[in-house]
């Protein structure tokens, strides 16, 4: 066990500890790489024009291989990057942004599943009707045990998919499928509340009758922000995926950069199936609170690299996850957090950590 880990093990051994996030990381990541580029000192990739190209090397020629089949001279521009605004990812004290770091990964889901029932009783109260929005993968088994809490009124919930594969609702790979066994199947959530992905239709037809299907629901159910373009779920739960993908919205791929529409076809996932639909990123930083979820040591990479390292705009969809007036929460446990330096979070010195 590494010191790391031995020390939030410690610090964090009571069933929950909040280390809230509160220093501008990206801005001070982007400043040590401007620092660095205009000093002189480092020099990264790219090209210096040498009068081949009048208005410089297009940016499409970035790379070392000339079209020429030559290499290319070493760079002396400052990178990319340098010079393009830094995106959301900032957690620059704000106080709608938290990481919630639990001592085990049971520990962990009994924490999220607490977390559900506790949003469900507020929006419950407050307009009559909850909107789960769940992911696949490793995270609806962490809910299971919402099925033996007393007491919740599950006739009020309305639970939708992030993200779901355009595969038949019986199929291994449907989301659907796995969330019903894990959680919906066990309690008595009215069918119709249950927003599966329809069956049998092209991707695009998917995505668009599935956005068709909550352009439908009442506000009374699902509000829209104030301008009317977005729709406010009550909480989305978000696995992350080892190349920091979040829903299906994965590394440099266009679905994330789109800026309007609220649920998108993909058909080329990198991850199998390739034929998925998924909720944009303005659908999902429209919430009302989302959580990031990512438990076990096989997250420990990306949630370091998420967290700690400001990444290309695009490059790591999960930092592009701000909500724009909701809450966010990263779940953790303490083998997923085990590369952060929380103590370094704390003391203000000490990032990027990646140099
Ligand atoms: O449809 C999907 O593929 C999932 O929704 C996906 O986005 C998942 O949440 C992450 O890949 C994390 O999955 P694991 O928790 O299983 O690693």
């Amino acid at each position: 066990m590494s010191l790391t880990q031995k020390n939030l093990l410690q610090r964090h051994s009571t069933p929950v500890v909040q280390s809230r996030v509160s220093r501008p990381l990206s801005v001070r990541c982007r400043s040590a790489a401007v620092d660095q580029a205009s000093s002189g000192k480092v020099k990264f990739n790219v090209i210096p024009n040498n009068g081949q190209w009048e208005t410089g090397v297009p940016p499409v020629m970035g790379a070392h291989l000339m079209a020429s089949g030559t290499v290319a001279p070493i760079s002396t521009s400052s990178g990319a990057g340098v010079g393009v605004e830094p995106h959301q990812f900032q957690y620059p004290g704000e106080s709608n942004a938290q990481v919630v770091v639990y001592a085990t990964g049971k520990n962990a889901a009994a924490g999220l599943a607490k977390s559900v029932t506790e949003a469900a009783a507020a929006a419950i109260k407050e307009k009559g009707s909850f909107t789960l929005v769940l992911s696949g993968g490793s995270l609806i088994g962490m809910l299971s045990s919402i099925a033996d809490v007393r007491g919740i009124d599950f006739s009020k919930w309305w639970v939708f998919f992030v993200d779901e594969r355009n595969v038949p609702l019986s199929s291994a790979d449907s989301n659907y499928k796995g969330a019903q066994e894990a959680l919906l199947g066990r309690v008595g959530i009215p069918a119709d509340q249950v927003f599966a992905i329809q069956e049998g239709l092209t991707v695009s037809q998917a995505a668009t009758n599935y956005e068709g299907r909550l352009l439908s629901l009442p506000a009374s159910v699902l509000p829209r922000t104030a301008d009317g373009s977005m729709p406010v779920f009550d909480l989305i739960l978000l696995g992350i995926g080892p190349d920091g993908h979040v829903a299906s919205l994965f590394p440099n791929a266009p679905e994330a950069a789109v800026t309007s529409g609220w649920v998108l076809p993909v058909s080329n996932s990198p991850k199998p199936p390739p034929e998925r639909i998924t909720f944009s990123l303005p659908a999902i930083n429209a919430a009302k609170e989302v959580a990031v979820v990512a438990v076990g040591e096989s997250k420990a990479e990306i949630v370091q690299r998420a967290l700690e390292v400001q990444a290309l705009p695009g490059a790591l969809p999960a930092q592009l996850v701000r909500p724009s007036s909701g809450k966010l929460r990263w779940v953790l446990d303490s083998m997923s957090a085990q590369h952060l330096a929380l103590e370094e979070w704390e003391s203000g010195k000490g990032f990027p950590r990646n140099k």
